[in-house]
């Protein structure tokens, strides 16, 4: 599969300040990509050097095959890019803010119409009346992600595009971000992690302008995840909890509230099969034995939560 965006040693300081620091990446065309790290991590200036609005300090980065340096207008207009901070005409209402969108790119008439017409359907504005001004937060995001595909771009860019919304107008942005798998490339950058569980395939994890992981999201959780088993016991849960660490199944323990215990382990069959045992032996007895799996929050605490 060929690469929507490839970067390679990409470098970025300003001044003495260094940004971005030689960062590999390589987004499959196809992908819904999930640009994930913490504030400050450089992601908006990663997504400025993939548009060509900065320019790499070394190393190099190509769009849909092209150094985006050097991309002319053939490659610009396959892209589309909502930055992190829209601006709207807030007097229009959004037909005619994604008629005036696509009149930039020499659309016009019946296509224009259609076009129109499809991504507010795609956004579900196609019955609201009201000026954008009038607009939640949400509905903005969505027509913003809307403009961004009137000319049905190959590579879509968008820059936090869920940071700023509550929990209603998230699942919007998402449903409409996942409703685009298989039309476009979607690549974008947050520092929520339940949205790139809910819709990325592939992730990539910032942190002060290192790569610290990148790969398709159940790969990085078998990489990084284990399983882990919650324990909660009536009586004598420390010394249960000493006892569970010296067993060569547990590799981590963490005392929870009251009796609750959480052991991370190698071996889950093991683990549950010896568990009840020793609880009996202590003359304890078990309240809850639960196996779960380590989920991408942990793997992301675990990867950037150091020094920290
Ligand atoms: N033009 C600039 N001049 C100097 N420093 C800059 C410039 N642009 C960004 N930076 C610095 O680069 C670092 C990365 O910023 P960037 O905006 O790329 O991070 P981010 O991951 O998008 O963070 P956030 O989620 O806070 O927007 C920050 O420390 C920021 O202050």
């Amino acid at each position: 599969m060929s690469a929507a965006i490839r970067a390679a040693g990409l470098t970025k300081s300003y001044g003495r300040k260094l940004v971005l620091d030689s960062l590999d990446l390589d987004v499959e065309e196809g992908s819904i990509f999930g640009f994930l790290g913490p504030n400050g991590a450089g992601k908006t200036t990663t997504l400025r050097l993939t548009t060509g609005l900065a320019r790499p300090t070394k190393g190099s980065i190509q769009v849909l095959g092209h150094d985006a340096r050097a991309a002319g207008n053939a490659v610009r207009s396959a892209i589309g890019y909502l930055p992190d901070v829209p601006a709207f005409y807030e007097w229009m209402t959004a037909p005619e803010f994604l008629s005036f969108a696509g009149g930039l790119f020499g659309m016009s008439g019946s296509a224009l119409h259609d076009r129109t017409s499809m991504l507010l359907d795609l956004a579900g504005l196609t019955d609201v009346q009201t000026k954008i001004g009038g607009y939640s937060r949400g509905m903005k995001q969505r027509l913003g992600i809307a403009q961004a595909l009137i000319n049905a771009p190959r590579l879509l860019l968008l820059d936090e595009p869920t940071s700023a919304l509550d929990p209603m107008g998230r699942k919007g942005v998402l449903d409409m971000i996942a409703s685009l798998r298989g039309r476009t490339t979607v690549f974008f950058s947050t520092h929520i992690l339940s949205d790139v569980e809910r819709v990325c395939d592939t992730v990539a994890i910032l942190d002060r302008g290192r790569m610290v992981a990148q790969a398709p999201i159940d790969e990085l959780k078998a990489r990084y995840g284990k399983e882990k088993v919650v324990v909660e016991v009536t009586e004598n849960a420390d010394e249960l909890a000493k006892e569970f660490g010296e067993r060569p199944w547990a590799t981590a323990i963490a005392r929870g509230a009251l009796g609750s215990i959480e052991i991370t382990v190698t071996d889950l069959g093991a683990a549950q099969h010896d568990i009840p045992a020793i609880v009996a032996a202590r003359d304890s007895g078990l309240a809850r034995l639960e196996a779960g799996e380590i989920g991408l929050e942990e793997v992301f605490v675990e990867l950037v939560g150091g020094g920290r």
